[in-house]
């Protein structure tokens, strides 16, 4: 057994859960109408409500006895101390100094990081205000008109999930994205494009990432069919790294690098150097309110009792159901279109930090770790998936999230949007009994041997957990909080299960064997290497190349 199953709060939760697995939510509410006054928090402009969760206080007291038994509040202030706590890789994890607004000394070996964040905060402004204002221009004097983030992964996500979201205030060059390798996605991102106005920003930690360094080229190269001259990539190309020999081999000019530092997490970058896009679409000044809403977050993480704390109570909630009721995956469903790719943003920031087997003592963990992370915008969720959310036979808790004020308030749209948005946590909470079936179908006239055969199909167990996450509006502070809010969870989750949130080897194996088998692609000559099916399909993929 590891320490997390030897540990006291761990074996009173297993008996705990042995005692409450089987209460429903819908008699918790009717027993107790101060359930939501009890089990709810507020931060700012920010509701969050956990009382529509399989819990009781004692519950709750035990999840918290946990979070305290693995040193939680430990780690979190190692974390904030600049500590190595990515262990793997001997590195701080300092996304919090990036947004650290008061600017209150990080330090790391022994050295100020702040200095270095408000530096590079400070070069971003000028850049960003150049390029918005038409000051800076293109190689034919004229101003840029779309910018193209090309990086892949936290490189891409981050500020392809805020672009999107912020697209409301946008009001600088148009943003694009480009990160599959698949030449489709810059072709058809570059075909509307004009090279005299589009700027380019190299996103990648390490400036070695091989879909990232192949799509700069091929950038570089329309830009130059059209500019002609070397001189001119300069006008174009901007680079955001830690790796400025990298940037210089590539032929971009270093002082248009703007810098980010090892202790950045890739998948916790969008509030570095790497959210340039983001600052160039919304300005600036949106972009510090970002980091403001993050900051005030940061700050509710840093100071807030565990049991008053929005990310331990969602953290500690994730690990009860993924490790007492054995739920495999966790639904984020956000109730704003603004929000689409949040989701997906944070199946990168999720799985890649929690989808480890081994714990910090080297030991393969005897529970499960990170949940698989999946979601889509409300209502259209509704009328796909919902219906195994409802009766299906997996128990998948899910995060609702929304706004009390629509940013485009046509006529009715929101208090249609809002309404679904409340009644399906309330359909998961309280289902449909047998009885209730019946009844329905009684006053609709049914008669009784069709209602019996029916009945059944129109039951809903209910009982299907829900946290809520309301907020006044989507501004940029309060993208900004929800997204540190997420965060803050995930690095609880992990330090919970005793495992390094902050590598990720896992993608390595991959980009090895990838490695091997592209120069076996570059000929005819049958391949033999590899187990039968790779071999197979490498040589299937050949002849159906040839013809
Ligand atoms: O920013 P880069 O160094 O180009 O890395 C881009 C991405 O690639 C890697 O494979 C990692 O899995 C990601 O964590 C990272 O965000």
């Amino acid at each position: 057994m590891t320490s997390l199953t030897r540990s006291a709060a761990w074996s009173e939760l297993c008996a705990h859960y042995a005692q409450v697995c089987d209460l429903h939510m819908r008699d918790m509410f009717d027993s107790d109408p101060g359930r939501f006054d009890r089990f709810s928090l507020r931060l700012g402009d920010i509701v969050f409500d956990y009382s529509k969760n399989r819990i009781t206080e004692r519950t709750m007291d035990l999840l918290m006895d946990l979070a305290r038994e693995t040193d939680v509040e430990g780690r979190r202030n190692a974390m904030f101390a600049g500590e190595a706590i990515n262990f793997t890789e001997g590195r701080a994890v300092l996304h919090v100094a990036l947004r650290n607004r008061g600017s209150r000394p990080i330090l790391v070996n022994g050295e100020d990081v702040m200095p270095h964040v408000n530096a590079v905060l400070a070069k971003m402004r000028a850049f960003t205000e150049a390029v918005r204002t038409g000051a800076w221009k293109g190689w034919t004097g004229r101003p840029i008109a779309d910018v193209v983030n090309i990086g892949i992964g936290g490189s891409d996500l981050g500020p392809k999930m805020v672009t999107r979201a912020l697209a409301h205030y946008a009001d600088g060059p148009r943003a694009h994205f480009v990160s599959n390798v698949d030449g489709t996605h810059l072709a058809e991102t570059l075909k509307h494009l004009d090279p005299e106005t589009t700027l380019f920003i190299i996103a990648s930690k390490t400036f070695t990432t091989q879909e990232t360094m192949l799509n700069a080229a091929s950038a570089r190269r329309w830009l130059l069919d059209a500019a002609g001259d070397e001189r001119h990539v300069a006008r174009h190309f901007v680079a955001l790294s830690t790796n400025a020999k990298g940037v210089a081999d590539f032929g971009i000019d270093t002082a248009n690098m703007f810098e980010f530092w090892d202790w950045v997490g890739g998948r916790y970058s969008l509030w570095s150097a790497i959210g340039m896009s983001i600052a160039l679409s919304v300005g600036m000044t949106r972009f510090e309110e970002l980091l403001d809403g993050a900051h005030m977050v940061d700050e509710h993480f840093r100071t807030a009792p565990l049991a008053e704390n929005i990310p331990v109570v969602m953290a500690m909630l994730g690990v009860w159901y993924n490790n007492f009721f054995a739920c495999g995956t966790h639904a984020i469903l956000p109730y704003d279109q603004y929000l689409d790719r949040f989701p997906a943003y944070f199946q990168q920031g999720d799985m890649e930090s929690n989808g480890k087997s081994v714990n910090r003592d080297g030991e393969p963990v005897d529970y499960g770790t990170g949940p698989i992370i999946w979601g889509e915008p409300g209502t259209n969720g509704q009328h796909a998936f919902f219906q195994l959310l409802h009766q299906g036979t997996k128990l998948v808790p899910c995060d609702f999230l929304a706004p009390a004020q629509s940013l485009n308030p046509l006529d009715g749209h929101h208090d249609v949007l809002i309404s679904n948005f409340l009644a399906q946590t309330e359909a998961l909470m309280r289902g449909r009994t047998i009885a209730e079936a019946r009844a329905e179908l009684t006053a609709k006239g049914m008669a009784p041997e069709r209602m019996d055969a029916l009945a059944p199909h129109l039951t809903f167990t209910g009982n299907r957990p829900t946290n809520t996450i309301l907020f006044r509006r989507l501004t940029p502070a309060t993208l900004g909080a929800l997204i540190a809010l997420y965060e803050h969870k995930i690095f609880v989750q992990g330090t919970v299960w005793g495992i390094n949130s902050f590598d990720q080897m896992g993608v390595e194996l991959g980009k090895k064997l990838a490695g091997a088998i592209l120069p076996e692609l570059t000929n005819d000559a049958p391949v033999t290497a590899h187990d039968a099916s790779t071999n197979g399909l490498i040589n299937a993929f050949k002849a159906l190349r040839r013809g």
